[in-house]
């Protein structure tokens, strides 16, 4: 099952993966977590560019766009394993949410695998931009509430829960508990 978690920068994804992890294998599950961007030749590319001062820039957000469908191909028979359950930090709905124009980003990645069900963290942006170190050009009010935005529409296309990432660490992790519980056929109500 390939369970990705979305969200704008600093939403709580790897912390949120990582609790996930434990509380599944504790569960007697194999679990196996990816990220995107990868630490492929392509994925340092990608990193080196977003701290580029012109990061933001149409040109090489059109770059970045065509660097993230490469680099997420790369990762793509790992996604399809039946006898695990793979956690995503991020897939190629952050290139819809982050990139434009989306009939473009959806065709460079027609190949990458849709989410058997996806996790939003959907967070406040003045929360994220208090996370976030900055080193993103991204990572300004303006364009992460256009990337929130993009989020909560792009969501109806999947199976898929929303999750308030606003709350403490605890609170979070139990309610993507819940969630997920039922697409795993374990008893929400078990659930600490
Ligand atoms: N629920 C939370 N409340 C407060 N701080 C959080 C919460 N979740 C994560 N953080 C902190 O916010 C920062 C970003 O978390 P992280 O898991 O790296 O987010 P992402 O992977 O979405 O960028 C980290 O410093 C982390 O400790
Ligand atoms: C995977 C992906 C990430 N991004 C952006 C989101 C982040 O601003 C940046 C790096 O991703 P990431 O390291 O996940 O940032 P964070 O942990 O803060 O969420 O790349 C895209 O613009 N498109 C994509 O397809």
């Amino acid at each position: 099952m390939y369970i990705v978690f979305e969200g704008i920068d600093g939403a709580g994804k790897s912390t949120q993966i990582q609790l996930l992890k434990k509380w599944l294998e504790d569960n007697g599950f194999s679990v196996e977590t990816v990220v995107e961007p990868t630490d492929s030749e392509i994925g340092k590319l990608i990193r080196k560019i977003l701290q580029r001062p012109d990061a933001a820039n149409d040109r090489i957000q059109k770059t970045l766009g065509l660097l993230f469908a490469a680099d997420r191909m790369l990762i793509m028979d790992k996604l399809s394993d039946e006898n695990k359950i793979i956690l995503s930090d991020r897939s190629y709905i952050s290139s819809l949410a982050y990139q434009t124009p989306a009939n473009w980003i959806a065709d460079i990645n027609k190949y990458a695998k849709t989410p058997d069900l996806l996790l939003l963290l959907d967070l406040d942006v003045n929360i994220s931009v208090n996370r976030c170190s900055g080193e993103d050009e991204f990572e300004n009010e303006g364009f992460l509430t256009n990337v929130k935005d993009n989020y909560l529409k792009l969501v109806e296309n999947y199976r898929h829960e929303i999750i308030n990432a606003n709350n403490g660490v605890n609170k979070v992790s139990s309610d993507i508990k819940k969630a997920v519980a039922p697409y795993l056929g374990i008893c929400p109500d078990c659930i600490l």
